[in-house]
C-alpha cells in the first residue's frame, strides 16, 4: 500500500483534481495511495480510470467517520467547496494524528490552518497538522502581485479567463463543453471567494473578474497594477526577477505567457510586463495550470513539506 511508510488517503477522487493526486503520488518516490474515496466510483479499479495508476488499488467508499480508521498517514480532502468540514469533524472526533490537506475554499479564512502557499507562506509552516491550499486563481493573482506589494496605489484588477476543469465534475453551464463552445462566460464578476482570499492574503483589495474558456485546462490572470511612484520596466522586472530567483516552480518571462503552453506544467508562469508612459501603471501576466500548481502540485509540496521532505520530491521541474 504505502512505499516507506507514508501513506495518503484522498477523498474526492474521482475529481479533476484527485485524479491528478493519484498520478503524483503513485510516482512519488516515498508516498503510497492508502485509499482513494468516490461515491460513484465505487469497487472499481483506479488503473481502469486512471492512466497514471497502474496497480490494484481500487475507489472506495466509506462514510466520513470510517476515515480516520483507514490508517492514511496524511489525508487530502478533494471535495467539492462547503463538504470539508464533515470530514474534518471525523478526523477531530477519533483524536487522529493524521495530517489533513484541504484543496477547498473552507478552511482558507481558518486561522488554525496553515495558508500553504509554499513560495509565499512557507516560512510560516511549524509543523500545523492541517493545511489549507490555496485555489487555483488565488495562487496566481498572489504570486503576480506580491513583488509589487510594498508600492501599490489603489486596488488592483485581475482579469482571469480558466479553462472549464476548473469548474469541477458536478454538471454545471461552466463546464458544459456545448454552451462554452465559440465562447468566453463571465461568473461571479464581483465577490468571488478567490477576490476575498487573495485580499486577505496580502493585506491589499483585489478586484477579480473571472471568466471561463471553451479549453480544458489552465488559467491566465491579467492584472492591472497602480503603481506609487513610476518606475521603468526594467527595475520591475528585476524585482519580479530576484523575488522568485531559486524558486523552480515561479518563472519569470520577459514575454506575456500563453495558456496553451502551460497545460501538464507544474509552475507558473509570470511575464508580459507592460508600463503605462508615466511608468505608474503596470500590467502583468500569469498562467498556471489549476490542476496542478492550482491544486495537486500544491498539496504535493506541502506534504512534502509536512514530512520532512525536500519541497520538489516527487515533481517534475
Ligand atoms: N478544479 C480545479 O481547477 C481546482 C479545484 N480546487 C478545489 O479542489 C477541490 C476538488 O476539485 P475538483 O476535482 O474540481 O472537484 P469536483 O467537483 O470534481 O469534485 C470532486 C469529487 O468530490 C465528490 N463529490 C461531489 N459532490 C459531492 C458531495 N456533494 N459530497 C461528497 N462528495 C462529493 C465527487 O466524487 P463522487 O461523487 O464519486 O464521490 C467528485 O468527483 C474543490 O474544492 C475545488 O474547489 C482547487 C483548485 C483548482
Ligand atoms: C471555472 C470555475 O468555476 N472555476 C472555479 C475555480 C475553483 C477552484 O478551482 O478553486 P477553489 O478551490 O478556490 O474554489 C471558481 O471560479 O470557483
Amino acid at each position: 500500500m504505502s512505499k516507506d511508510g507514508i501513506s495518503i488517503g484522498i477523498v474526492g477522487a474521482r475529481g479533476h483534481v484527485g485524479a491528478e493526486l493519484i498520478r503524483l503520488v503513485a510516482a512519488h518516490p516515498r508516498f503510497g495511495l492508502a485509499f482513494v474515496s468516490s461515491r460513484a466510483l465505487d469497487g472499481q479499479r483506479v488503473a481502469d480510470h486512471n492512466p497514471g495508476y497502474s496497480g490494484e488499488l481500487r475507489y472506495s467508499s466509506p462514510d466520513y467517520d470510517q476515515l480516520p480508521g483507514l490508517g492514511a498517514d496524511a489525508v487530502v480532502l478533494a471535495l467539492p467547496n462547503g463538504k470539508a468540514a464533515r470530514c474534518v469533524a471525523a478526523f477531530d472526533a477519533a483524536a487522529s494524528a493524521a495530517l489533513l490537506i484541504d484543496l477547498s475554499a473552507d478552511y482558507r479564512f481558518d486561522d488554525d490552518w496553515y495558508y500553504g502557499l509554499p513560495e509565499l507562506t512557507r516560512g510560516d509552516y511549524t509543523g500545523q497538522r492541517r493545511i489549507s491550499n490555496p485555489g487555483c486563481y488565488a495562487t496566481a493573482m498572489q504570486l503576480a502581485i506580491a513583488p509589487m506589494l510594498d508600492v501599490l496605489a489603489g486596488p488592483v484588477q485581475c482579469f482571469g479567463v480558466s479553462g472549464y476543469s476548473g469548474a469541477g465534475t458536478t454538471p454545471s453551464d461552466r463546464n458544459d463543453p456545448e454552451k462554452l463552445r465559440d465562447n468566453l462566460m463571465p461568473y461571479a464578476l464581483t465577490g468571488h471567494v478567490h477576490e476575498r482570499e487573495v485580499s486577505t492574503r496580502l493585506g491589499h483589495p483585489v478586484e477579480f473578474m473571472p471568466h471561463v474558456a471553451p479549453h480544458f485546462r489552465g488559467i491566465a490572470v491579467t492584472a492591472n497594477l497602480r503603481l506609487a511612484r513610476g518606475f521603468d520596466r526594467d527595475e520591475v522586472v528585476a524585482r519580479y526577477r530576484d523575488r522568485y530567483a531559486g524558486e523552480p516552480l515561479v518563472r519569470v518571462l520577459d514575454e506575456a505567457p500563453w495558456v496553451s503552453a502551460i497545460a501538464g506544467e507544474h509552475h507558473v508562469e509570470i511575464g508580459g510586463f507592460t508600463m503605462s508612459a508615466d511608468g505608474r501603471r503596470l500590467v502583468v501576466v500569469a498562467t498556471e495550470d489549476n490542476l496542478l500548481k492550482g491544486a495537486a502540485t500544491q498539496a504535493l509540496q506541502n506534504l512534502n513539506r509536512a514530512f520532512g521532505l525536500p519541497e520538489l520530491t516527487g515533481i517534475p521541474h
